[in-house]
């Protein structure tokens, strides 16, 4: 992660996200991982408030990035053949935390919870006439993460929204010129985010995947 604090662009989280998926509908995990790397990177602008939610991102992205360099893997290529390998392998605590506690799978599930809070929130930030990005952050989170998430991250979380600059503000440190072109990118961006959170959603609930420990 050496290169987390280069600035923020959105054209490369838009491009990953884009990469993500093949013409067979799987969803490629370095693009996946490229995709978080730049959301960190956008995090760390926002202040040190953030960065107890970008270290726990970095945790993640990192136990991902290992199975990339193990010798499996080409079984962590696409988390179509993580779930794959790590169900059949039975790599995967399915009902406590034990044997496994950093498995591909668990911690794919919460990035990709993570994903459909930044659905939510970005569908806002399009579409909405709520020119503070604390309120958008706010509802977007309560309605996906926060029901993952104990009363105290809770609380953490929100204050830390409160420091979000207003609407403009926050789309101009997208790095891609004016409000609008953010917004114009964005509108680009989400059918490809929402494939890829519809795509991995599927896969986890065909697995029985998506409560784990
Ligand atoms: C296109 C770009 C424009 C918008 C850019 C937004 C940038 C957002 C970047 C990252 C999003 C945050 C992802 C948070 C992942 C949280 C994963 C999680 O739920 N972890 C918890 C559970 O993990 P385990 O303990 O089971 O391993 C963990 O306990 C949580 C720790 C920290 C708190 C996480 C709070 C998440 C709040 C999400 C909102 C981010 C606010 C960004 C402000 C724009």
């Amino acid at each position: 992660m050496a290169d987390e604090q280069a600035d923020f662009n959105l054209k490369v989280v838009l491009i990953s996200f884009k990469q993500c998926l093949n013409e067979k509908e799987e969803v490629l995990m370095d693009p996946y991982i490229t995709g978080w790397k730049g959301l960190v990177r956008f995090l760390n602008n926002l202040g040190t408030i953030f960065s107890f939610i970008s270290k726990d991102v970095i945790a993640k992205i990192q136990i991902m990035e290992r199975f990339r360099s193990s010798d499996q893997k080409d079984h962590y290529s696409s988390l179509q053949a993580m779930v794959q390998y790590e169900m059949d392998n039975k790599l995967v605590d399915l009902q406590k935390r034990s044997e496994h506690p950093d498995s591909g799978c668990r911690t794919i599930l919460r990035l990709h919870r993570a994903l459909h809070w930044l659905q939510m929130f970005l569908e806002g930030l399009r579409t909405s006439q709520e020119d503070a990005t604390s309120v958008l952050c706010t509802d977007s989170y309560n309605t996906t993460l926060a029901n993952y998430h104990p009363w105290l991250i809770r609380k953490a979380v929100t204050v830390a929204f409160c420091t979000l600059p207003s609407r403009n503000a926050f789309l101009e440190t997208m790095n891609v010129g004016p409000p609008e072109e953010a917004v114009e990118m964005l509108n680009e961006a989400m059918p490809f985010i929402c494939q890829v959170y519809q795509i991995t959603q599927k896969l986890f609930e065909e697995h029985s995947l998506l409560d784990l420990p």
